[in-house]
């Protein structure tokens, strides 16, 4: 059963409520592109106003494993869904690195949110150092392994594979680097989950452009791109939109 590839948005710590327009923009062009399924994370604060403007899913970007309790600042998979949150991210290296959060945290995270109702993107990514030792593929499937939820529906549950080094910088791995890393993770999810492991989407993310996009999505076992910069606004997000449509026509 193959899925439509995702295309899915990462907004980090950008957005005011002045950019409910341009998620209107984004929304109202998506639709252009059936063949293809795009969702948009955007920081809490505008999740409600966004949910109710759009008819494009919309995302957390972190969420807490508890249901309730003394958290400070954090949010827990209830509130994200009233708030009408269709799915969130889990483990984003940028979380993992500034929050320590440990792969348990992360698996943590992703049961809460699925059993609330909320699809899941899980990330997962090695730092430069990691990749220039030649141990790239064998941390990155143990960080996997270690954060994986331990049911998941593939049409609920995506894993974003996002090289540290790559985030921000305009820098991308290889093709071949990337389909070795997908490559290495579709076995790791068959291992995890059966069959159903063939189904789960493998998403790459990583300093993905409109300019980059067609070449990254051509790799076998890429299903869509978690997108950060370039998701900020319609003009360079829905050209990446497109060209992931371009792949399933092809
Ligand atoms: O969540 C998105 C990733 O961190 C990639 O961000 P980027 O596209 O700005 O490199």
């Amino acid at each position: 059963m193959a899925l439509k590839k995702l295309v899915a948005g990462n907004w980090k710590m950008h957005g005011m409520s002045g950019d409910i327009a341009e998620i209107e923009a984004i929304a109202r062009t998506a639709r252009d592109y059936p063949q293809v399924d795009v969702a948009l994370c955007v920081p809490a604060i505008l999740i409600e106003r966004a949910a109710r403007a759009v008819d494009l899913p919309i995302g957390g970007q972190d969420v807490h494993f508890a249901e309730q309790g003394a958290h400070t600042g954090c949010i827990s998979a209830k509130m994200l869904r009233d708030a009408g949150a269709k799915l969130t991210i889990v483990g984003h290296s940028e979380r993992r690195d500034a929050q320590r959060e440990s792969d348990e945290e992360v698996k943590a995270k992703a049961e809460a949110a699925l059993a609330c109702g909320l699809d899941v993107i899980l990330c997962i990514g090695e730092s430069l150092a990691v990749r220039e030792a030649g141990s790239a593929v064998e941390i990155v499937c143990a960080q996997l392994a270690a954060s994986l939820p331990r049911q998941a529906d593939p049409n609920r549950l995506a894993i974003a594979y996002e090289p540290i080094w790559a985030i921000g910088t305009g820098k991308i791995p290889t093709m071949a680097e990337i389909a070795e890393m997908h490559a290495a993770l579709r076995r790791q999810l068959q291992e995890a989950y059966g069959a159903d492991g063939a189904d789960v989407r493998i998403l790459y993310g990583g300093s993905v452009k409109a300019s980059n996009a067609s070449e990254i999505f051509a790799v076998p076992d890429v299903d869509g791109a978690l997108v950060g910069g370039a998701s900020l606004k319609q003009a360079d997000f829905i050209p990446i939109v497109a060209a992931a449509a371009e792949k399933v026509e092809a």
